[in-house]
């Protein structure tokens, strides 16, 4: 593609020589810039991207795109932000890729990643093509791809709608991280419905109050209807139950349709009964009243059904197919997922790495279990630390017994995290093992029949990370080994 026609969606930009290059292909790593490229200069928060322009040019590339002055000889394109110009760009240089699909994003602290998989499953089972993106993986057809990100950067994430056009797909769903909101990574993404789920504490590290966070998550609801869109109906899907939906509802030009429990909304659940084995409700649509029982456990996720049956709806898809996919819906990997071998008492691993979600889960728990419960938890590294003592104190309370452990340490000291935990309980029924698979193993052997043993924060992760290192870990297998073990 020409750089000129690329540059026509560019708003507001200076260019310092006329030139007009093919532009084979976009870059955003110096590492990756080859012949033909437009290399694109982002300030980040480790690098600045601006430093690597230079060995871009000197790699081939034909121009490049920046918001500092620079001295190469290739054109030079200087932006605002060169980061939302990047999501411009990628938009159209991929054809608009996101236009000719059925979009479908999803945002909150809590409850995106099983969402989408929720949502996901009711189209695939009504015989739609579809793509997914989020914290897990990407999924374009049965084909699983690895992803860096929750919501990727926008030249990742436009390439992948662009694949997803070339493989028949109609309909793709994914989850709006708020990093990814103020980054510009959704820039230029036509999304057909938005839809929020919950807003609590987490991230506080990035945006550094609730008020900016709040912010970064309306960006979804604002931008809603507002770029190059298809001329269909947008709509914005809220969680009547959460006060930030008043935020939401204010300012996005989308129309709103509501859900939740506690207030009157659109589509509503009523009646919530939550068993050892699911939990059932009464749905209250405008048109129909229907019993749904659903194999997943807790408040928490009929609040996800709701906001999957609402986005299906307003899909075009029929309730009764959706209520068929929904209740047979087992679990999303690593959230409330049972590790079963054999055991007389009950262990389950879960992502709760919020305050919010830790408190759903331990109090789900606490509706069925019949002997005491563990809490085994720990918090990330160079992450919101303000959330820590939360969390330790959420555990001690509502568990019998809590074990502080490490989750991804990173580049933090792993005692220093487990201070800051252990900061919020005055309690006295914890006990700290820093590492993760010693804790695992402990509350394991102590465990008697009916007890249950939470073990948070990671759930379907297969990694540990240590200072830089990626280590191999996952609680599903390391508590299944440690109940083998203690069977032996
Ligand atoms: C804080 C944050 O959002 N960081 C993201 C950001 O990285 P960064 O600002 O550190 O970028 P950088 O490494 O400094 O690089 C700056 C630029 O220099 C370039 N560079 C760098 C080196 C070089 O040799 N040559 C070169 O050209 C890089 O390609 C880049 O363009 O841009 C990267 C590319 O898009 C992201 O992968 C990265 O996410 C990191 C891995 C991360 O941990 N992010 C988390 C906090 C995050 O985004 N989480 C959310 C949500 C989580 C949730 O679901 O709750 C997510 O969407 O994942
Ligand atoms: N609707 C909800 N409200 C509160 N907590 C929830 C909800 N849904 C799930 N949870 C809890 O939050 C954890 C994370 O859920 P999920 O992975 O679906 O969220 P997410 O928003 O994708 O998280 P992330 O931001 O890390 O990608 C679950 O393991 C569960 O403990
Ligand atoms: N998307 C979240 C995941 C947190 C998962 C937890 N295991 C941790 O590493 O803190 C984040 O990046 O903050
Ligand atoms: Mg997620």
């Amino acid at each position: 593609m020409e750089l000129k026609e690329l540059l026509t969606y560019l708003v507001n930009y200076e260019m310092d020589i006329a030139a007009n290059p093919e532009i084979t292909s976009i870059e955003m790593d110096s590492r990756k810039a080859g012949k033909g490229c437009l290399f694109i200069c982002i300030e980040g928060l480790v690098f600045d991207g601006h430093d690597f322009a230079e060995t871009a040019a000197k790699n081939g590339a034909t121009a490049i795109l920046s918001e500092k002055d620079l001295n190469v000889n290739v054109p030079v394109i200087k932006v605002r932000d060169s980061k939302k110009a990047m999501a411009i760009i990628a938009d159209a240089f991929y054809g608009h890729p996101s236009q000719k699909l059925h979009l479908i994003g999803i945002t909150g602290t809590n409850g995106k990643t099983t969402t989408s998989h929720l949502i996901e499953k009711v189209f695939s089972d009504s015989g739609k093509t579809t793509g997914m993106i989020g914290t897990i993986e990407m999924k374009i057809k049965d084909q699983s791809y690895k992803v860096a990100n929750t919501t990727p950067d926008s030249l990742f994430l436009q390439n992948a709608f662009h694949k997803m056009i070339e493989e028949k797909v109609d309909t793709a769903v994914m989850e709006v991280s708020s990093h990814a909101l103020v980054q510009g990574r959704v820039w230029g993404c036509d999304y057909d419905i938005a839809v929020f789920t919950n807003l609590t504490q987490d991230h506080l590290d990035y945006h550094k109050n609730m008020e900016e966070y709040q912010f970064a998550k309306s960006l979804l609801f604002s931008q809603l209807g507002n770029t190059y869109q298809k001329s269909t109906k947008k709509f914005a899907v809220l969680n009547n139950d959460d006060p930030a939906s008043e935020m939401f509802k204010r300012i996005t030009s989308a129309e709103v349709i509501t859900y939740g429990i506690d207030n009157d909304c659109d589509i509503r659940a009523t009646n919530i009964t939550i068993g050892s084995q699911g939990t059932s409700f009464t749905l209250q649509t405008p048109k129909s009243k229907r019993e749904i029982n659903l194999k997943l456990m807790g408040k928490f996720s009929v609040y996800n059904v709701l906001a999957s049956i609402t986005t299906c709806l307003l899909s075009g898809i029929e309730l009764d197919q959706i209520i068929k996919s929904l209740e047979n819906v087992t679990g999303v990997s690593g959230r409330f997922e049972p590790v079963i071998e054999g055991q007389e008492f009950t262990v389950i691993v879960d992502y709760a790495h919020t305050p919010d979600s830790l408190e759903n889960v331990l109090r789900t728990i606490k509706e069925f279990a019949k002997g005491s419960i563990t809490a085994i938890i720990g918090c990330g590294g160079d992450r919101d630390k303000t959330k820590r003592p939360l969390m330790a104190g959420i555990a001690a309370d509502l568990a019998d017994r809590a074990i502080f452990t490490s989750d991804n340490p990173r580049t933090e000291d792993p005692l220093q995290i487990l201070k800051d935990m252990e900061a919020g309980t005055d309690a006295k029924n914890y006990l700290t093992i820093p590492d993760r698979k010693e804790a695992i193993e402990y509350a394991v052997e102590r465990a008697k029949a009916d007890d249950v043993i939470l073990i948070a924060g990671k759930g379907h992760e297969t990694y540990q990370i240590i200072g830089k290192d990626v280590l191999d870990f996952d609680d599903r297998i390391v508590a299944r080994e440690a109940i083998k073990a203690v069977k032996k």
